[in-house]
């Protein structure tokens, strides 16, 4: 069995945690906030406000806009809490996951079931009021897809990835919907580029933390695969699919010159980190890859904005 370097050996037991009676509410607050995943959800919210200023028809509606982020950032974070009270015995017996609130005994899973289920709801209603329906039932979706079929599939099969990054390319089409826009083709170029961004994404994260996985008996590529380059194909074939997909835009009048160059860099920077992380798998290609994978998402969708709404020419 390979070892990695990120991991140590020591784990939490998957034993519930006493959890102390008092603590300040300001401790409290920030396991609330861990348990949304804020900087993951930032990302999303950054991909739903990019959606939202692509789709809208030339006026901009600043209050719609702050509404749709609001209720994404509800139902974003009621999928976090599902997710971790679903998984509070796996990340309990990973070494990434066993300091969340759960595991550590910070908050009870009681706690975290109800601020799933109360933040999702809450979420799906206040987009169906205050920006509209469409917009909740595709929120909704993305919140059900996530907990009910992503997070259980994790331990059952690596076709895992491929469905989670549905509701993971789902929020630029929630942006694109919550301004006025239809399910058109637009739209479903920006839910392709996102979807196919996510797999060099996760298969250098899954690759950097495979032991953890395996040990969580979740499936993931590098976790079940033991021949060598398997998670680096992945990445490269996604890497690659993602240049042509990503610079459609641009084509369809969507986007000019500027983001069809920015795309292209940056895609291909993108393909070079997968390449070299499949040629030697190694803790610094992982990490490369992943950063260049955080690196792309925003530069992609601020050069879409910037030059549709003519801020960059
Ligand atoms: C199949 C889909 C995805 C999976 C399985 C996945 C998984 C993960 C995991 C496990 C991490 C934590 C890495 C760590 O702790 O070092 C992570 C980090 C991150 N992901 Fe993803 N992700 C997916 C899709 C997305 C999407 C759609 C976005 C945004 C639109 C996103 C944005 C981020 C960001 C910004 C980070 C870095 C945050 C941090 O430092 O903790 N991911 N991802
Ligand atoms: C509107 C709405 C609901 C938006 C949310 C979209 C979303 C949840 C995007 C993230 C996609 C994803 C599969 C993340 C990894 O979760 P993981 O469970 O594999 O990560 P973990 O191991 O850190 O828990």
């Amino acid at each position: 069995m390979r070892s990695s370097t990120a991991q140590a050996s020591t784990y939490a037991s998957t034993e519930t945690v006493a959890i102390p009676l008092r603590r300040h509410w300001t401790d409290r607050i920030a396991d609330y906030v861990e348990i949304s995943k804020p900087r993951i959800s930032f990302f999303v919210l950054i991909s739903v406000a990019a959606g939202f200023l692509l789709g809208g028809s030339g006026e901009f509606q600043v209050w719609t806009l702050a509404n749709a982020l609001l209720g994404i950032a509800l139902v974003a974070t009621g999928s976090s809490a599902l997710n971790q009270y679903y998984e509070r015995d796996t990340d309990a017996r990973m070494e990434r996951t066993n300091s969340r609130p759960i595991p550590s005994g910070r908050l009870s899973a009681g706690e975290v079931l109800t601020m799933g289920l109360v933040s999702g709801i809450v979420g799906c209603v206040y987009l169906a009021l205050f920006v509209n329906l469409l917009t909740a039932a595709l929120a909704a979706a993305t919140y059900l897809a996530y907990t009910l079929i992503y997070t259980p599939l994790k331990r059952i099969s690596t076709v895992n990835t491929a469905v989670g990054a549905v509701p993971g390319a789902l929020p630029p089409v929630l942006g694109w919907t919550a301004a006025g826009g239809s399910l058109d083709f637009n739209a479903f170029m920006m839910f392709s580029i996102l979807y196919l961004w996510q797999f060099p994404h996760f298969m250098a994260i899954a690759w950097l933390y495979r032991d953890d996985y395996r040990r969580a008996g979740l499936k993931m590529i590098p976790a079940v695969e033991d021949r060598k380059q398997v998670t680096g194909f992945v990445a490269v074939g996604y890497a690659l699919a993602l240049l042509p997909v990503s610079l459609l835009p641009g084509q369809m009048g969507l986007a000019g010159d500027i983001y069809f160059v920015v795309a292209l860099v940056f895609g291909v920077i993108y393909l070079w980190t997968a390449v070299r992380f499949c040629k030697t798998e190694s803790v610094h290609t992982a990490r490369q890859l992943l950063l260049a994978s955080l690196a792309y998402l925003p530069a992609v969708w601020l050069a879409m904005v910037g030059e549709h709404l003519h801020l960059l020419n």
